[in-house]
Order: C-alpha cells, then sequence, then structure tokens
C-alpha cells in the first residue's frame, strides 16, 4: 500500500506558531540575538577548518537599532549570513533549522553549542512585526539578497544591495493595540533591559547606540543630546570562568547585578560538572531573610540558561522546598528545551541537575557549620525555620538530608548546639535528648518542669519556634537518642523521693480525684509530681500532644480544635500541698477555691489563656476576703 504524506497547511501552522508557543511577546528579541550569535559562531567554526577564513572577534558583533520615526527595529550582524538558497530554506521552511543542520556537519567544540535547533525562532518576531524583510550577504559571496514577507501570505527573495556579510532584520512594528503596547521595543531602555535579562551573556558584543545627557561643553547649565554606541551584553559568563580567576568580590558583584539579593551572601557555590549531564552553576546562601520569603507570594527557583541564553527566571524544579532560599543560576548544554525555549521537553537531565545541587548545598552549609559557626548561626537564624519544616513535610521524607544542619538553643552552653554535640556529651545514664517549649528562652528559663532535668545536670534543648516540636516529632530520634519533652510524664529516671511521692499520692488518692473532679474534665488527671522542686504546681501531658502544640494548632486559621491531655502535677513538699489537705479535711469549697486557682496558674505558667478572668480574679478575691 502506498504511504501517504502528511500535508501541512503551512498558514495555519506558521500562525499557530506565531500566537499560540510563546507567552512573552518581548522574547523575539532573545531568538533573533540567538540566530545573530549562531550566525556569528558559524564563522569561527568555519575559520577553524578553512584557511581563506579568519576570525578576528573584534569584527564580529550584533547591532540593535531602533528607528522610531519608521517604527522599525533592526538586529543585524556580521555572521555568516545567508544565500539565497540557504534564505529560501532556512526562513522559507517552517522547522528548518540551518543551525541544527550546521551542528551535525561540523563537529562542534564544547562548551561552543549553537543555539538554534528547531527551526521556529525566527518566526517570534510575527508576534511584534507586521512585515519581516531580512537582507543577508553570505560569507565569500558578493551579491545579497532581500527576502520579505508580511507573515502567513508568503515571502519573496530579490537581489539587493548590502556592505559587507552578514544579515540585517528588519522589523516593522505592528501598531499599538488596547492591549498591546508595540512602541515599547523603540525604547532604548526597553531593549536593553531584555537583551540583559535574556541575552547578557551572549559571547559576542551586542552594541546599540545610546542616548546620553550630557553637560554642554563649556557650559554648566545647558545640556545636550549624544548618541553612543554602547554594548549592552557583559559578554562573559562568570560561570564559565575558572574559580581561580575568580574573586570573592567577583562573585559577590555577579550577586548584586543580578539582584538576587541587597545583602552580602554568606556563601557562594561555584560547582562545574563534566559527567554524565554537563552543567554549570552559581549558587549563594543569602544572609538574610527577603522580606516576604515566609509568604506564599515568594516563589522559590534558580535562574536556568541553555547555552548562556536565559531560560527561566526561576525553575522551581531545581531546589528543594527546604532550600528554597538559595538563589542562583544553572546553565546547561544538556537540557531538553521544548520549542518555546519556556519549558523543558523532559526533565532527566533537571533531576538529576536538581540532586547534584541538592548535595552540594548541604556538603556546603554542613562545611561552614564546621568552618565558621558564626556565619552559619547568622544563616541559620534567618532560614533555621526552613530547614525544620524540611525536616517535617512530606512526612519526613528528607530528615536524614537535614537532621545534622539543625541548631537549638541550650540550656548548658547558653547558645545554638547541634544535635550531634548535644548527643556527644550526653552522661552515660542519660536516656534521651531532653527539650523544652516556650515563646522564649527566658520564659523556658522559667519553667518549673525543667528544674529536674537541670538538676539531673543534663542540657535541655530550648523549642521557641512553633515548628520546633513538629519537626523532632518527625525525627523522632537522633543516633539512636529519643527525644523527650521535659513535661512528658516519663522522665526516663527515677527521682529520689519518686518513693515519698507515690506514698503521698496513695494517701491522698482522694484529694486528688475531687481535685479532678473539680476540674470536670479539663485535665485528664491530678498527681503528686515527682519533678516539682520549689514550684507548687505545673501541668505536664500524658500522649502525643503537647500543649504547645496545642497552641500551634488552635492558633492556625480555621483553627483546629486538637487539645494536649494535660495533667496538673502538685509539688508535694509545697506549703500550698498542706493547705490543700488542710482543706480537703475541713472545707471542701475552700478546697475547690484551691484546685481552681492552681489550674489557673499551670496555665498562666505555660502561656496558656485563662478561660474565664473574671472567675479567677473572684477566685483571688474571695481568697483574700
Ligand atoms: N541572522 C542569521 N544569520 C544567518 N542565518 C540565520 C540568521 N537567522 C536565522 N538564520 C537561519 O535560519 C534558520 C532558522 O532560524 P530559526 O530562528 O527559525 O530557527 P533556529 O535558530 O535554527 O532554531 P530555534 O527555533 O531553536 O531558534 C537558522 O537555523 C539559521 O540557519
Amino acid at each position: 500500500m502506498a504511504v501517504k504524506e502528511f500535508k501541512a497547511e503551512s498558514k495555519r501552522l506558521l500562525d499557530m506558531m506565531i500566537h499560540s508557543i510563546y507567552t512573552q511577546k518581548e522574547i523575539f528579541l532573545r531568538e533573533l540575538i540567538s540566530n545573530a550569535s549562531d550566525a556569528i559562531d558559524k564563522i569561527y567554526y568555519k575559520a577553524l577548518t578553512d584557511e581563506n577564513l579568519t576570525f578576528d572577534k573584534d569584527s564580529y558583533y550584533i547591532k540593535i537599532t531602533p528607528d522610531k520615526e519608521n517604527r522599525t527595529l533592526t538586529v543585524s550582524d556580521t555572521g555568516i549570513g545567508m544565500t539565497e538558497t540557504e534564505l529560501e530554506e532556512n526562513l522559507g521552511t517552517i522547522a528548518q533549522s540551518g543551525s541544527l543542520a550546521f551542528k551535525h556537519d561540523n563537529e562542534m567544540k564544547d562548551g561552543y553549542d549553537l543555539i538554534g535547533q528547531f527551526g521556529v525562532g525566527f518566526y517570534s518576531a510575527f508576534m511584534v512585526a507586521d512585515e519581516i524583510t531580512v537582507i543577508s550577504k553570505a560569507a565569500g559571496s558578493d551579491q545579497a539578497y532581500k527576502w520579505q514577507s508580511k507573515g502567513a501570505e508568503g515571502y519573496t527573495i530579490e537581489p539587493c544591495e548590502k556592505n559587507g556579510n552578514g544579515t540585517d532584520i528588519i522589523l516593522k512594528l505592528k501598531e499599538n493595540t488596547e492591549d498591546e503596547d508595540y512602541d515599547q521595543y523603540l525604547e532604548e531602555y526597553r531593549l536593553r533591559a531584555i537583551v540583559k535579562k535574556y541575552s547578557d551573556f551572549i559571547r559576542y558584543p551586542i552594541k546599540m547606540d545610546v542616548t546620553e545627557r550630557r553637560l554642554k561643553e563649556g557650559s554648566d547649565d545647558e545640556y545636550e543630546e549624544v548618541k553612543e554606541e554602547q554594548t549592552l551584553n557583559s559578554m562573559v559568563p562568570i560561570w564559565r570562568k575558572n574559580k581561580s580567576e575568580l574573586t570573592d568580590e567577583d562573585y559577590e558583584q555577579f550577586y548584586m547585578e543580578k539582584h538576587y539579593g541587597f545583602d552580602k551572601p554568606v556563601k557562594h557555590i561555584h560547582i562545574k560538572v563534566d559527567g554524565t549531564v554537563r552543567y554549570n552553576a552559581i549558587l549563594y546562601i543569602p544572609e538574610k531573610i527577603p522580606f516576604d520569603y515566609y509568604t506564599p507570594e515568594y516563589e522559590k527557583g534558580l535562574e536556568l540558561y541553555a547555552n548562556g541564553v536565559l531560560i527561566m527566571e526561576k525553575c522551581p524544579d531545581l531546589l528543594p522546598d527546604y532550600f528554597s532560599f538559595v538563589k542562583g543560576m544553572v546553565d546547561s548544554e544538556d537540557l531538553s528545551l521544548n520549542i518555546s525555549r519556556e519549558m523543558l521537553q523532559h526533565d532527566r537531565q533537571l533531576k538529576l541537575i536538581a540532586k547534584n545541587i541538592k548535595n552540594k548545598i548541604k556538603r556546603e552549609l554542613a562545611n561552614l557549620l564546621k568552618e565558621n559557626r558564626e556565619q552559619y548561626e547568622a544563616f541559620f537564624k534567618s532560614f533555621g525555620r526552613q530547614l525544620k519544616f524540611g525536616v517535617y513535610n512530606e512526612f519526613g521524607a528528607h530528615k536524614e538530608d537535614l537532621q545534622d544542619l539543625l541548631m537549638f538553643y541550650s540550656s548548658k552552653e547558653k547558645k545554638l548546639v547541634t544535635l550531634d554535640e548535644y548527643v556527644s556529651r550526653m552522661p552515660e545514664d542519660q536516656k534521651y535528648i531532653y527539650y523544652a517549649t516556650g515563646e522564649s528562652i527566658d520564659r523556658i528559663e522559667k519553667l518549673p518542669q525543667t528544674e529536674l532535668v537541670l538538676d539531673k545536670g543534663y542540657e535541655i534543648l530550648y523549642f521557641t519556634e512553633d515548628i520546633d516540636e513538629f519537626a523532632i516529632k518527625m525525627l523522632m530520634n537522633y543516633k539512636e537518642k529519643e527525644f523527650r519533652s521535659v513535661s512528658s510524664g516519663d522522665l526516663g529516671f527515677e527521682t529520689e523521693d519518686k518513693k515519698e511521692t507515690d506514698a503521698e499520692e496513695k494517701e491522698n488518692k482522694e484529694l486528688f480525684a475531687f481535685m479532678k473532679e473539680t476540674l470536670d474534665g479539663k485535665v485528664k488527671n491530678v498527681r503528686a509530681s515527682h519533678r516539682l522542686k520549689s514550684h507548687p504546681v505545673c501541668f505536664t501531658t500524658d500522649g502525643e500532644v503537647s500543649i504547645e502544640m496545642e497552641k500551634v494548632l488552635s492558633a492556625m486559621p480555621n483553627g483546629q480544635n486538637v487539645k494536649a491531655d494535660k495533667v496538673l502535677e502538685i509539688n508535694i513538699h509545697h506549703d500550698v500541698f498542706n493547705a490543700l489537705k488542710e482543706a480537703f479535711a475541713h472545707d471542701k469549697d475552700k478546697c475547690k477555691l484551691y484546685t481552681n486557682l492552681l489550674y489557673n496558674q499551670a496555665r498562666l505558667i505555660e502561656g496558656l489563656e485563662i478561660e474565664d478572668p473574671v472567675a479567677f480574679s473572684n477566685d483571688i478575691c474571695k481568697m483574700m476576703a
């Protein structure tokens, strides 16, 4: 059976291409500049093998010329140019890429890869232009040709005059509409911004005549406008340079120029990988939190370049959420771009790069912690919270990666310590890693529950952030040592007066039962405390939910009504206990009053609200009167 060829409705195809591939019109300039750069690269490659050609770098450049009067924008290059046939083949056939063919025909040197590959970028200019004229003279040819098209209707080619080799692409810009301002592509500042954004690292100079206002010579108040040719792009991508050539200042300068942040980064990481996937990256660990960092508006991601051309301003897939503070860029020749270059086709390479980057950041942070504690702490104060979220999120999937980067305030050292430091100095008889939660270090220090653990000589980690306890619950243990709250029912050691406390509890069983009944479901239990030394009363909790967690959960929008199982602990060595016993024996109402007062005291100590402040204040008055 005869195989029939597919037919394409080329007008419709072109129309679809122009209107549906790109989300941003401004990228037309990126595409034309990339073509111009490819055209110069081709001369460079030809010169490597053709003795008649020399490549004198200074004569190769790209020039952008806006002409407001005629509403034209011209992108010229001094590259290889196109013959009549090439104009016909490359610009007359959609998806015909002369650059891709060139790549196949010539052995390309690594790192100097041509940009074009799909054979469609040129047509993006029809997004902003009604008519495109291409005047081109191929290297080694005496005759120039003019290709002209108004889009879907077709094109014409005729001989014309042109000085020197290369190509001029002249766009007759569309008239402005209500929704679109095409005049912007005639404004110098706008053109400069687009070049900087996408094409800053094109290897050849991109020039433009820029108007500057200057003092007239000999005058000190009269100004004049002067046109001066300027190079708009930086050309040499810092990431392609050798690390040994670069100073800290160079990296900091790049950070500033790229507007990654306004602070001075704590650290830069320069990665050059030439393995299964080839890429260069420069990453920064900022010192200060961007103002919107902990808001939903903050977008994580790294700039993604393919061959020095910007593809994506913030590629989120390159960074895990817990390293979302990292800034910087990645440049790779190996990305599978889709034809708009706005997305990646499939992400095997990207996944590999992301994994590499994640491991590198982790290692570098660990090094910083080891080598420059002060700087690490400054970083951790800003972004430690994000690392803790990382431990907690995705059901703890990343906890192994992050646990050694965590720090908490230590009761012993009076500064931030790592879990490893804590565990390595644990006395042999210490079973658990102890922590106490509260709003501030000050407040935790005054918590009655910490007394006993501190008395034992054990170190306590202070958890002052909402996320701390949630993260630790996800971590469960560190180096086989379980975490244990100082408020937990079982602290993992026997107290000296345990016998006495147990005996008292037995003896006063009815008193405790009475108190529990008085509190009417507000506490799960009332018991004699093993842990209180000087304070009369405190809360501890049975079960998984701590009081701090209850606070966090109830403060959430559409507040979750999760309650901690509170236990009211009474210090049997405190005078208050005698007063309670006395009241229980002779005046039950008084015993109720004392119970309510003690319960509310425990709430205050924990930073919980008094449920009924009026009743509380009446109770105090009753006691005084
Ligand atoms: N300024 C130029 N100088 C010389 N040749 C050019 C120029 N602009 C375009 N061409 C030729 O026209 C072809 C088609 O260009 P087009 O931009 O449509 O696609 P491409 O650059 O090959 O691929 P991509 O769609 O990936 O950008 C190019 O491959 C190149 O051969």
